[in-house]
């Protein structure tokens, strides 16, 4: 092919892509071309939406073999954590919608059945798609049908407890099912734990790979054996490994396992899925892979392998473009920091995600008084609480959605026994581009409910550092610290303060008593300002420890006409629904009115957009305080007309 051909071949192959029926039909020479074309178009279109392009550039060749080898939809391609399924969306017809990705009304950063029949498991969480497919498989079964279930799950997923449990299901249901493992070596940072040192020694044993290759060989070419034939054969291949790799573990539990295969080279991927299609039991197929393969800033990055840029960045530098302004994130480590410097007792936990949350600031200053449990969210609350046991102080740091998870531990593991574990959930509320299953907007609402927990929401940097060091000063039960995504806000000081009640605004006329969680605060005082210009007088509170309400709360609210109540956080069972309880417990009868997050699936947009589309904004609030209000017969005084405004009116 000439070089002009060539170049217009290599531009078009992409374009020719349809969906997986465009692939299977390609030569090894084509799905090189196009898996380079793949790159480029991943590299080009995420740098500037932002994005999971380290993951993707990772799974390319994967992906093209899985949708070689299976025929979706019939058969199930399920993605665990879901971030890497760009590659799979471009190959199912999705690559025009690349412009938008994780923007509102554009395509999601994760699997979407809106978007395609080819997505199932939409949630952004770890380490599900093996229980999935378990469930998946056990309905085939039981229906007769012969379809396959394929489910792509990172090491890193795999440290997470839902894999184990799944993993010794699917061994004893004994199902057709290919569980690839997409073993970069990291989550974040490479990946911790016993696990993660077992896939390297299979990975890293050329012996172990050589012999089995061999041995396989005597396996594939020989027809269909009689059993005796392969239980010889097999007790040869065990035997191997156990004289030549460490135990294979996933053998041991009942499953086959085959590879390691480059994960990088389309045909050997495609002969090894081949060979597990085909097995009629479960299978693993390990794939060695590089997180940001191709693209030498992701390849390169010591951090993350540019694991999820939030918004676009430098193609040549793979550096963002808008450099990020101080973040809650930044806040919460510095001052972490400087308590661990004051108190030996104090040790972080992260699962898996020490950079994103801010305590690899203190793994850098106390090496040995952090731990990373890997994405395992419920074992590290639990052995948070084993920690405190032990006579220390743990910060539990991760995004608000993930603690979720951990509930039954923070309830009967830490609250119960009264232990002094500091959670610091970064990321709480509305997030935005990763859609509702990252919307950190639960946790008031669920952990609000746990006997002697209490929750703080810090409005800005100054509150965050008090808070944080209130939280790590209480030794006699859970506590929890919650911050939103991004830049922190400014500094918003109180006028004064009623028991741990901040007053941020007040005015003549006592009318209406807004209390503003966390970092609405801001957001509370731009409503005062609109409410005042049509006569009614506000006071904003900041209540910053919000659940158990404060008493003082329900002292303010009785000497007002209205309370009305503004969270990022689900309004069921939030802030403003145990105000509510609180006042009636205390028979103060003035009128409620709660703002806050739906609790329903919101879709991916900007933080902003979203809350603006639940009405969360200063003019949106501000019409409704003066709608309620207004509605209550109380008279609005005249606004007072100063000189200048006069002035300003003429
Ligand atoms: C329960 C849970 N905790 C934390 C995260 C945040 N998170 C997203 S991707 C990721 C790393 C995943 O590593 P791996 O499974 O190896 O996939 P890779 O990115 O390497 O392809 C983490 C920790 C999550 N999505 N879910
Ligand atoms: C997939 C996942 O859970 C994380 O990678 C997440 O996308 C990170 O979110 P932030 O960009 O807010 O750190
Ligand atoms: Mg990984």
């Amino acid at each position: 092919m000439s070089v002009e051909e060539d170049t217009v071949h290599h531009a078009g192959l992409l374009a020719t892509v349809r969906g997986p029926q465009d692939v299977k039909r390609m030569s090894a020479e084509e799905l090189d071309i196009l898996a380079a074309e793949i790159r480029d178009f991943l590299i080009a279109k995420v740098s500037r939406t932002g994005g999971h392009v380290g993951p993707n550039l990772g799974v390319v060749e994967l992906t093209l073999a899985m949708h070689r080898v299976f025929d979706s939809p019939r058969d199930r391609l399920l993605f665990d954590t879901g971030h890497q399924a760009y590659v799979h969306k471009i190959l199912t017809g999705r690559q025009a919608g690349f412009d938008r990705l994780r923007q509102r009304g554009g395509l999601s950063g994760y699997p979407s059945q809106a978007e395609s029949e080819h997505d199932l498991i939409e949630n952004s969480h770890a380490s599900t798609a093996l229980s999935y497919a378990d469930g998946l498989a056990k309905a085939y079964a039981l229906r007769g049908e012969q379809r396959s279930v394929v489910a792509v799950v990172g090491d890193g997923a795999l440290t997470g407890g839902m894999c184990w449990e799944a993993l010794n299901n699917i061994a004893t249901a004994g199902n057709p099912l290919v569980i690839v493992v997409n073993d970069n070596g990291r989550s974040y940072a490479p990946t911790i734990g016993g696990l993660a040192d077992h896939l390297s020694s299979l990975r890293l044993n050329p012996g172990y790979e050589k012999v089995l290759d061999t041995v396989k060989d005597a396996l594939g070419s020989t027809p269909l054996v009689g059993k005796p034939m392969y239980e010889v054969l097999h007790a040869v291949k065990k035997g191997i490994k156990d004289a030549v790799a460490p135990q294979a573990m996933f053998e041991d539990l009942g499953i086959k396992y085959v590879g390691p295969v480059d994960g990088h080279d389309v045909t050997a991927v495609e002969s090894a899925l081949r060979a597990a299609k085909h097995f009629g039991g479960p299978v693993i197929v390990h794939a060695v892979t590089r997180k940001g393969y191709g693209y030498r800033p992701a390849e390169e990055d010591e951090a993350d392998c540019l694991h999820g840029p939030g918004s676009a960045f430098d193609i040549e530098t793979g550096k963002l473009v808008a450099a990020p302004s101080v973040k809650w994130t930044h806040v919460f480590a510095d001052e972490l920091v400087a308590i661990a410097d004051e108190r030996p007792d104090v040790v972080g936990i992260t699962a898996a995600m020490a950079e994103p949350t801010g305590i690899a600031k203190l793994a850098r200053k106390h090496p040995n008084r952090v731990y990373d449990v890997g994405i395992a969210e419920q074992h590290a609350a639990t052995s948070a609480a084993g920690l405190a046991l032990g006579g220390l102080h743990p910060v539990v740091a991760v995004y608000a959605t993930f603690l979720n998870r951990a509930f039954d531990q923070v309830l009967l593991d830490v609250a119960m026994h009264r232990l002094p574990v500091t959670f610091v959930l970064d990321r709480a509320g509305i997030t935005g581009p990763d859609g509702p299953s990252h919307y950190g907007m639960w946790d008031m609402s669920v952990f609000g409910v746990v006997p002697g927990l209490r929750i703080a929401a810090p409005r800005d940097a100054a509150t965050l550092r008090e808070e944080l060091r209130e939280a790590v000063a209480v030794d006699d039960g859970p506590t929890i610290v919650r911050f939103p995504t991004g830049a922190v806000a400014a500094d918003l000081p109180a006028v004064r303060r009623v028991g741990t009640v901040d007053v941020l605004a007040e005015a003549a006329r006592t009318d209406v008593l807004l209390v503003a969680v966390g970092s609405f605060g801001q957001l509370g005082m731009e409503v005062a300002a609109r409410v005042a210009e049509q006569g009614y007088g506000v006071t904003v509170v900041d209540p910053r420890w919000v659940r158990p309400v404060p008493a003082e709360l329900v002292e303010l609210a009785a000497g007002h006409r209205l309370v009305v109540t503004v969270e990022d956080g689900v309004r069921v069972g939030g802030v403003g629904d145990a105000l509510a309880q609180a006042m009636r417990d205390a028979d103060v009868r003035v009128p409620l009115k709660d703002l806050g997050v739906p609790a329903d699936w919101h879709p991916h947009g900007t933080r902003a957009q979203i809350l603006a589309d639940l009405g969360l904004t200063a003019q949106d609030v501000a019409r409704d305080v003066t709608g309620w209000i207004s509605r209550l017969d109380v008279e609005p005084v005249e606004p007072v007309i100063t000189a200048d405004d006069a002035t300003a009116q003429n």
